[in-house]
């Protein structure tokens, strides 16, 4: 069974309906969704991972990046809008108190200063749990930041629709598995990995960024975390076009190995766009078969 970031209602949940109807189960918060694949209480969990307009989600990215590797085996995007959604019969004027999960607040900031300049917004959960906390007639909160569907589930009525500052956003979400082999290369993939700088090196970061410009490969998201092991300690969460079986892929992964502190590869997968990178490859089966052993014997030394 699948697990998401619940609960129903979710633009997570919207996501994985796009691909999967089958039941499965909400989790609470995105860590508790990735633990339970790591405790085998699912086989694979969708999260969000980053929004055009308010970037990554953090949560993920730090989830993924420590504890128990993951293996990214699909990514999905979502258009997401906005609705304002009370219980039946409230009028905006009456909203002052908005529950909403943050990344909803940051994307409706702008419509909220401008039409409820007074009203106060906390961030929770998710915006189907603002929905559904809302929901509840003793609940302190007077409305939610959610999408229609999660309003249609708890019984809300829409106070205003399309509340969002940018009416294009997309969110992007990853399926996390236990660690598995990557699925076929498709030609159209990308490779999410964690690279661990050595802070003691001068032009570490140049030196990340050229294992994957020296060797072609565009980077579609680079940005640093802090490590949490002390101030100044950062790795960098990345998305870079191509597949690990694509040799220079597979090479960029090498050269990072050298020079990090640590690699944590993350997985390779298909791209929702399809969208190809510019400089296709032209090897062979073999070829590819190589720089995938290469890479292997490098991280798995003794198999
Ligand atoms: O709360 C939800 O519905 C989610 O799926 C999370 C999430 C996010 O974390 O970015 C997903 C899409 C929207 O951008 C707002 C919230």
């Amino acid at each position: 069974m699948l697990g998401y970031f619940g609960p129903a209602g979710t633009f997570t949940h919207q996501a994985l309906l796009t691909f999967s109807t089958d039941p499965a189960m909400p989790f609470a918060t995105v860590g508790e969704a990735l633990d339970a694949v790591r405790e085998g209480v699912v086989e694979a969990a969708l999260v969000p991972i980053e929004n055009s307009v308010e970037g990554g989600v953090t949560v993920t990215l730090d989830t993924l990046a420590s504890g128990r590797p993951l293996t990214i085996v699909r990514e999905v995007l979502l258009p997401v809008q906005f609705n304002l959604c009370a219980r039946p019969g409230t009028r905006l004027e009456d909203v002052r108190r908005v529950l909403t999960h943050p990344h909803a607040a940051a994307q409706c900031r702008g419509w909220m200063h401008e039409f409820l300049p007074a009203a106060r917004i906390t961030g929770g959960g998710s915006t189907a749990a603002a929905a559904e906390e809302v929901s509840d007639p003793s609940s302190k909160y007077d409305a939610a930041i959610c999408a229609q569907v999660a309003g249609d589930l708890y019984g809300l009525e829409p106070v205003a629709t399309g509340i969002a500052d940018n009416a294009d956003a997309v969110t992007r979400f990853v399926l996390a598995s236990r660690p598995t082999e990557p699925p076929a290369r498709s030609g159209a993939d990308k490779t999410t990995l964690v690279a661990y700088m050595r802070a003691d090196r001068s032009g570490a970061l140049l030196e990340i960024l050229e294992q994957f410009s020296s060797r072609g490969v565009n980077l579609s998201r680079i940005e640093s975390r802090p490590t949490k092991t002390g101030l100044g300690n950062y790795c960098f969460s990345i998305d870079a076009e191509g597949h690990l079986r694509d040799p220079r892929v597979a090479e960029a992964m090498l050269g990072l190995h050298r020079i990090c502190a640590d690699v944590v590869f993350l997985g390779s997968y298909p791209r929702a766009d399809g969208v190809r990178p510019a400089i296709a490859d032209g090897f062979t089966d073999e070829e590819f078969a190589a720089a995938r052993a290469w890479y292997a014997s490098l991280i798995h030394p003794e198999d």
